[in-house]
């Protein structure tokens, strides 16, 4: 049987190379498939970074409180609060945070800056004062591209900026501060040139266990299936000098639509902190969605460590500070993501609930999580068009009306609504269902 009758496309397909054409992907003896996640790593936003880089409308001061509240309410203990050296708002904002209570003292604050000596200066300018750590995060592209087409630079000619930028930090940072750095595009670098960074700048910042550096890896622009991206942290994981005195940190992009399992898969690999944005905003696709990885690790079971029992109110203040609108099937937040409108999901959704009764285990069929944990009610979980079938019809008219249907009757309704939904070829409200059934019922 000819099964596979699929031909050429004319996508020109052949103008790309895959991620092994571009750069040496080291082989390891990988042990994070058989790893599992069972406490969540350091989350680090950076919306007031990244995320703000990427907006038509940068936040403006008023909106980069807010979302820095926000993130504090929520339990971060490590946030990035901008680029001070990029724009007067940026800097400014800086010494708010330096010359404020609106840090706690166990919030560490995050700066970040490129390895250029006037850009450095004005971002060590910015924190003058700030109490508690703060954290400087140096960034340079070191993938061969940018090297050569951005940066127009050798190797040895880049490592020498890259130690240049951070002997400048260490010669004007106060005591507060700890370093980080991230070789920009690590996922398209070559690997040796990455360590041998590391070890270079593990030494000149004098990297401890008490003073760990964080070491950075992006995916900068994701360019393979995210077990490459893991075999390329287990390597540095296992590779790098000096690991007891390095924060490996990773900061996945979602240009493949795959951050989040980058995310979750570097994590297995070694990865202790992550960076990303609270629902993904970000350059292009956007950053890694840490309010996805917070709640995936929620919904098996283990702490996020954030509070996202208020999901809406997060979502108001994220849409408000960024002017974006989330999609409705975001996952966890979206308007639409605990709502079935299809039949046979209705009827398992509520055969769960009718059979749980108080159960403490959460096993409910199509629902992931309870959405009382995010603090969404029920009534929207089943919602009814030509779609549904009578345990659904049946569900809302008993959850909203408290009206119960013999199961004869629950054929016979649901044969009435579903004439009535093919006809208008839209939802029925449970208005309109309890009219329905009133008609039907004199
Ligand atoms: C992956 C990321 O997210 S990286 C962060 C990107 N974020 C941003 O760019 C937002 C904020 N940026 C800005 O406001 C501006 O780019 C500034 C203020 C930092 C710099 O502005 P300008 O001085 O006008 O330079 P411009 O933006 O054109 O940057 C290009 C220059 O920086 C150099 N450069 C780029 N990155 C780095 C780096 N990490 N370290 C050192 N130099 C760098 C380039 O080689 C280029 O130098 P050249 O002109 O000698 O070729
Ligand atoms: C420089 C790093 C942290 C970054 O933003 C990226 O590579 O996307």
């Amino acid at each position: 049987m000819d099964w596979n009758r699929q031909q050429h496309s004319p996508m020109p397909s052949h103008r790309y190379r895959d991620i092994f054409a571009k750069v040496p992907v080291e082989p390891i003896d990988r042990v994070w498939p058989d790893r599992r996640i069972t406490t969540a790593p350091l989350w680090v936003p950076v919306d007031l970074r990244d995320g703000n880089q990427a907006l038509a409308d940068p936040m403006d001061p008023l909106r980069k409180r807010q979302f820095f509240e926000l993130m504090v309410a929520m339990g971060y203990k490590e946030i990035e609060v901008g680029y001070p050296s990029a724009s007067q708002t940026d800097f400014d904002f800086v010494r708010l945070l330096a010359t404020s209570e609106l840090v706690p003292p166990d919030v560490t604050i995050v700066v970040f800056t490129p390895a250029r000596p006037e850009l450095i200066a004005r971002t060590i300018e910015s924190i003058a004062g700030m109490q508690g750590d703060v954290v400087i995060h140096m960034y340079t592209a070191t993938a061969p591209v940018w090297r050569d087409v951005v940066l127009r630079r050798t190797r040895e000619e880049l490592a020498s900026l890259v130690y240049a930028g951070a002997e400048e930090i260490l010669r004007l940072a106060p005591a507060n501060v700890r370093f980080q750095f991230s070789p920009e595009v690590f996922n398209l670098t070559e690997p040796d040139f990455v360590l041998e960074l590391s070890d270079g700048l593990t030494k000149l910042w004098d990297a401890t266990p008490a003073r760990p550096v964080i070491l950075n890896l992006p995916a900068t622009i994701e360019a393979a299936t995210p077990n490459v991206y893991a075999d390329q942290i287990e390597y540095m994981h296992k590779n790098l000098p000096r690991r007891d005195s390095v924060i490996l940190s990773v900061h996945p992009h979602n240009d493949r639509g795959t951050g989040v399992a980058c995310a979750e898969l570097a994590v297995l690999a070694g990865a202790e902190r992550v960076e990303g944005c609270i629902f993904g905003n970000g350059e292009r696709t956007g950053n890694v969605d840490l309010a996805t990885l917070a709640l995936n690790l929620h919904a098996q079971g283990v702490d996020p460590m954030i509070d996202f029992s208020d999901i809406d109110r997060i979502r108001e203040v994220v849409e408000h500070c960024t002017r974006m609108p989330i999609h409705p099937r975001h996952p966890y937040v979206g308007e639409l993501v605990y709502t079935a409108f299809s039949g046979t999901h209705q009827d398992a959704i509520r055969k769960g609930f009718a059979s749980r009764g108080e159960a403490e285990l959460w096993e409910v069929p199509y629902l992931p999580i309870d959405p009382a944990d995010v603090g969404r009610g029920y009534e929207a979980v089943v919602r009814v068009n030509s779609q549904s079938g009578k345990g659904g019809i049946a569900h809302v008219l008993e959850s909203t009306y408290g009206v119960r249907l013999t199961a004869e009757e629950e054929v016979a309704f649901a044969r009435r609504v579903q004439r009535h939904t093919d006809e208008t070829g839209r939802e029925a409200t449970p208005a309109e269902l309890k009219e329905l059934y009133d008609a039907c019922s004199q």
